[in-house]
Order: C-alpha cells, then structure tokens, then sequence
C-alpha cells in the first residue's frame, strides 16, 4: 500500500498528482494490464508481440514494463540503450520503437545495466505513478502494461492507479500454470480489474523442419478453463524456438518473422485482442457493466457521502447485480473518498446528499454521480436505478449557505 501523506500539504500534493494522471489517462483509450501468475510463461513476449502487432495496425501504441526487478522489454525490443526524448517544452516523452510504438521500462533510465533494484512497496509505487505522472504519452489508443509474475504491488498498483485497465492474462497449458491462472482470476476480482481473456502461451510446437504444428504438452487448457469460467479466449502461441531467438537478438517474432505461423498466431491474438477491448468499451458506454458505489448506514442510504460509515459497491453486468460487497471508507480528508472510489474501480456513485467538490472530483475521475436518492434500503434504489425509475436529481447538490462547495 501506498504511504499516504498525512499533512494536508501532503494530500494537496497527491491530489494535484492524481489530477495530472488522470488528464494523462484520459488520453490513452485502452489501457492493457498483461498478467501471469507464475513467472517465465511469455507473459513479456506476449505483451511485446501485442503492443507491435497493434502497432502495425496503425494504432498509436505505448508498452510501461512496470517490472521493475526483471525489465525485459527494453532488451526483447533491442533498445537497452534507448534515450528518453526531452521536449521542447521541458516534459519528458517515451522511448521510440518505432512511428507508432514507444515504451518505457526502468532499465534504461539505471546508471548500469545490472544495477540491481532492490525497492520497497511504497518506492515501487511511487516510481509506477512517475512513469504516468512525469512521462508525457501524448494521445494513444492503446498502452500495454507488462506486470511482474504474481499479483504483487506492480500489479496493485496498476489496478489502483488505472481502475479501467483490462487484464490480459498469460498461461501455459500445464496444469501448474493453470492453478496460477486463477489465482490471477481472483486477484483481477478482488481490485475489480475487468477480466480482457486469456492467451495460453507455449501451446503446441511448431515442427522448424516441416513446419507442422505438434501438440507436444496438452494443449487446450487455458481454453477449457476460460471457458468454464466465462472469461473470452484471445488466442494459443505455439512454442517456437525463433521466440527466444528473435526475443535475444531484440527483434520481436511478430516483426522478425512476420510469414511464419507462429507470426500469424499473435496476429490473430491481436484481432481477439481489439474485438473484445471494443466490445467490452461498449458494454461499458452503454451501462451493461457497472460498479455503483452508494454511502449506506447498515442497509439503507446514508443521508451523507463524506459521513457514511459505509460504501456499498454493486458489480452489475447485462443489466443486473452479480455482485455486491461492503467496504469502509478511507478516514475522512479533503478528496480521500472520491481517490478511494476511483481506486475501487467505481463507474457510478448514487447518494443522497452529496458536496459540489466531490462531484466534481468524482467527474473528473470519470464516475458518474446520481444525487437525490431516497435514504431507503440501498438494495432497493439500486434496482430502481437499473429499471429506469430513479435518474439521479442534480438539484440535490449540496451547497454551504454562503454557496461555498461542500465537501460531503
Ligand atoms: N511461444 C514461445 N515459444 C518459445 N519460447 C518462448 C515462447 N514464449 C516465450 N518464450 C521464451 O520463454 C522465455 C520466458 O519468456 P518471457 O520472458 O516472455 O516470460 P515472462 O513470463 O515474462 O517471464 P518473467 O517471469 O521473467 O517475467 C524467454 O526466453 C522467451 O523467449
């Protein structure tokens, strides 16, 4: 967890911090957290031959290694040495691969390549932020995010700096890897991370003599297992020796061998890829998935947002509630609850009374705010909401008499 700043210096400063990411965020439509939950399955491979792969679709793409023990995207992209761009204007912009692809890892920014990083939680998260906050993306369609194995503070962090990233999550077709898969499952579940598909990596081999594909383990598991638990297949990448190659030599498979089946097997991963990001953006824009936040006292409304001893969270997908929990509230400071909200992966907040200053920090972290519930039971307006009934009533915005913003 991060350490958060006890003066209310301290929580201006994160608050002014966050303001910044979220203007940098606005600007990057898809936002791709590449996952395993064990190490060494090709979850740097996969995340590399994607951002490439998308990048040769003519989009504008950015690659973060936020693995900041083992980066390997800097070597893998054959860039160890690749310089960040000053900008005229002093902001500092990514490394470009290419017109289209630019990336960031920490390696190339230590002053020796075998600099050893050894970083506490807090550092970790503090240098995951920067990589947003002090680095200037520019506009991008998609930014790819190659996490660590596990489901340590990286990944954390990501999902909490990042509430509408989409997880990718890599496995083998082993049965070990697949154990990991869903503990990666239930970690997306738990920070509320939407769940992008999985990709089995390593399934099959592909014959370097007469090019035929060999199922040499069992392959097909990560498929069974997304199925059975409703989660999309974005693709199999069989195993081919050129991977490490190409991956050594810092050209990339996809761009390295781009006729070879195992070139059209990332290729078809990143079509699965851009339908279900869109698909997903849909279902979102469109309110088929949620997450309302509502301040309740026991089991109904509370009168007030800032003063609820409670937050209700609904998860809502087609339409309906799957999902509901009940969390406490960070303590009470100026900001705290709407940075909170946002961390929980909030799409909608429903309250009765609520301060001008949180709606307007909830907006800006792009959660919509229904004001003007009824303090009735909590389940109740939820369902009156998803029917139609209740829309929210602007002119229940509260005001301090002399028109200050309230900070409920
Ligand atoms: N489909 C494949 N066929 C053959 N080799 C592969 C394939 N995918 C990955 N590899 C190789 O496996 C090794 C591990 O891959 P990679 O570094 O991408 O894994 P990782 O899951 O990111 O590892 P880490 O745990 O270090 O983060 C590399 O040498 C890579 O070239």
């Amino acid at each position: 967890m991060a350490e958060e700043p006890k003066s209310a210096a301290g929580s201006l400063i994160l608050e002014q911090q966050d303001k910044k990411i979220r203007e940098r965020l606005a600007r990057i439509e898809n936002k791709l957290l590449v996952l395993s939950g064990k190490g060494g399955v090709g979850k740097s491979t996969v995340a590399i031959n994607l951002a490439i792969g998308l990048s040769l679709q003519d989009f504008h793409v950015g690659l973060l290694d936020v693995d900041l023990h083992g980066p390997n995207v800097p070597k893998m992209l054959g860039l160890r040495k690749g310089k960040l761009q000053r900008r005229p204007d002093g902001s500092l912009g990514p490394i470009v691969y290419s017109p289209n692809l630019k990336f960031i890892s920490i390696e190339p920014l230590l002053p020796r390549e075998d600099a050893a990083v050894i970083w506490r939680g807090p550092m970790k998260i503090s240098a995951i932020r920067q990589f947003i906050y002090d680095i200037d993306w520019g506009d991008l369609d998609y930014l790819v995010i190659d996490a660590p194995p596990g489901t340590g503070d990286e990944p954390m962090t990501v999902a909490k700096t990042i509430p509408d990233a989409y997880a990718v999550i890599v496995t083998t077709p082993q049965e070990v890897s697949l154990i990991d898969v869903k503990k990666s499952i239930s970690f997306c579940r738990h920070v509320n991370m939407q769940i992008l598909g999985v990709v089995e990596n390593m399934s099959g081999f592909i014959c370097p003599h007469c090019g035929k594909d060999v199922d040499l383990f069992k392959v097909g598991g990560g498929e069974r297992l997304a199925r059975e638990l409703g989660i999309p297949f974005l693709g199999r990448i069989p195993v081919d020796p050129r991977v490490v190659a190409a991956g050594d030599a810092g050209k990339p498979m996809i761009a390295a061998y781009p006729e070879s089946k195992t070139a059209e097997a990332f290729e078809n991963l990143v079509r699965n890829v851009i339908a279900v990001t869109q698909q997903m953006n849909k279902d979102r824009q469109e309110g088929r998935i949620m997450r309302i936040a509502m301040p309740v006292d026991g089991p109904r409304l509370s009168e007030h947002f800032g003063q609820a001893p409670l937050f209700a969270f609904y998860n809502v997908e087609g339409g309906r509630v799957v999902a509901k929990e009940v969390l406490k509230p960070p303590p009470h400071e100026p900001g705290a609850i709407p940075r909170w909200l946002s961390e929980q992966g909030a799409t909608h907040v429903i309250a009765s009374h609520i301060g001008a200053r949180a709606v307007e920090l909830l907006k800006e972290a792009g959660i919509q705010v229904l004001p003007g519930a009824p303090k009735e039971n909590a389940d109740q307006v939820v369902e009156s909401f998803l029917k139609g009934e209740f829309k929210g009533d602007e002119s229940a915005l509260c005001q301090h008499e002399e028109g200050r913003a309230c900070t409920h």
